[in-house]
């Protein structure tokens, strides 16, 4: 235990965390900050011991050797993500630390990502780049370069959360007919009637869909679920784009049902595995639009990204429920 006068101790696991989220630990807590760039388990497992808490900012593995490095004065830790795919939560779970994430608060970011995934992919801006650079303007014909339309056309969803919604209020603005989409529960009449959805089963929202996003967790469930069976049943004009998580697709029968055209075009955020080694046979492909998993990646929304992790285990540490629980 410490002394009186001694201050209950933060690691903040990421030497670029905002100033204002170490000022604002830095009130009653001693915080201690990893140098390390990119960040290392070996650091981590150095600084953490004997910590009351910390800001696990970074996409490494959570697990249980962290945990037990840590020590049992531990009290909280909230990641800097809203996806904890990378956390052995069911360990937190079991020793009843209580362990924070980061939803939300990315939402428009990554909402504005997905909508530009989705123009960039419908519209070919990946292939009509790789057209100039080859010197191979076909600008003679009539249909050249010709894109999906979202006009009046259905978007399905894979997962209906906030972000699928930030999604559907954006794409309201361009005229799509309705929504459909797939989640374990219904959400409610009201969400369904602003946004014109239906909830459908996964074969039905694939079939009907001219538009797919996949917009939910990496869990059990859900890894792999996008493979070759349903690229099978999208449409051929179909568009897929992924700002979820790239183990929620099977990654090779995304590129088999790209490169026989099986469906038009894909645009991800979010790959296996990242980073994507630049071979890699996605990247081959005129009909794929890919980011670097940049989603969220604006200054105000990274900076309440941390500021929200922040307030986790501020939360955690006075003994009080978290803002944001991860479970
Ligand atoms: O989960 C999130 O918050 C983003 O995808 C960053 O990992």
């Amino acid at each position: 235990m410490p002394g009186q006068s001694e201050k209950l101790k933060i690691l903040v696991t990421h030497p670029e965390i905002t100033k204002v989220v170490i000022n604002l630990l830095s009130r009653d807590y001693e915080v201690i900050i990893c140098q390390s760039l990119p960040p290392t388990r070996s650091e981590i497992l150095e600084k953490c011991k004997g910590v009351h808490a910390v800001l696990w900012a970074s996409n490494l593995k959570l697990d249980k050797e962290i945990i037990d490095a840590i020590g049992p004065q531990l009290k909280a830790i909230s990641t800097k993500s809203a996806g904890i795919d990378f956390v052995d939560v069911e360990e937190f779970r079991r020793r009843k630390i209580p362990l924070g994430h980061v939803p939300h608060v990315q939402n428009d970011a990554v909402a504005n990502m997905a909508v530009g995934l989705l123009l960039a992919a419908a519209r070919r801006f990946h292939e009509g780049r790789l057209k100039i650079e080859s010197n191979n303007w076909e600008t003679y014909t009539l249909n050249w370069l010709l894109g999906q339309d979202l006009r009046d056309s259905v978007v399905g969803f894979y997962g209906f959360g906030g972000i699928a919604q930030a999604i559907a209020t954006r794409l309201s603005g361009f005229d799509i007919d309705s929504v459909l989409y797939t989640t374990r529960s219904r959400v409610s009449e009201e969400i369904e009637k602003k946004y014109n959805a239906k909830k459908v089963d996964f074969d039905t929202m694939l079939a009907q869909s001219d538009f797919v996003i996949i917009a939910s967790p990496l869990t059990k469930e859900t890894a792999g679920v996008f493979n070759a069976t349903a690229f099978a049943k999208m449409k051929k004009t179909a568009v897929l784009v992924n700002i979820a998580r790239g183990g929620v697709v099977n990654q090779q029968d995304l590129y088999e049902a790209l490169k026989a055209k099986q469906i038009f075009a894909a645009g991800l955020d979010v790959m296996t595995p990242e980073p994507l080694p630049s071979n890699d046979p996605l990247l081959s492909l005129p009909n794929v639009v890919v980011m670097p998993h940049t989603g969220s990646a604006i200054k105000r929304t990274r900076d309440d990204m941390s500021i929200l992790a922040a307030q986790n285990i501020l939360h955690g540490l006075a003994g009080e429920p978290m803002p944001a629980p991860a479970y």
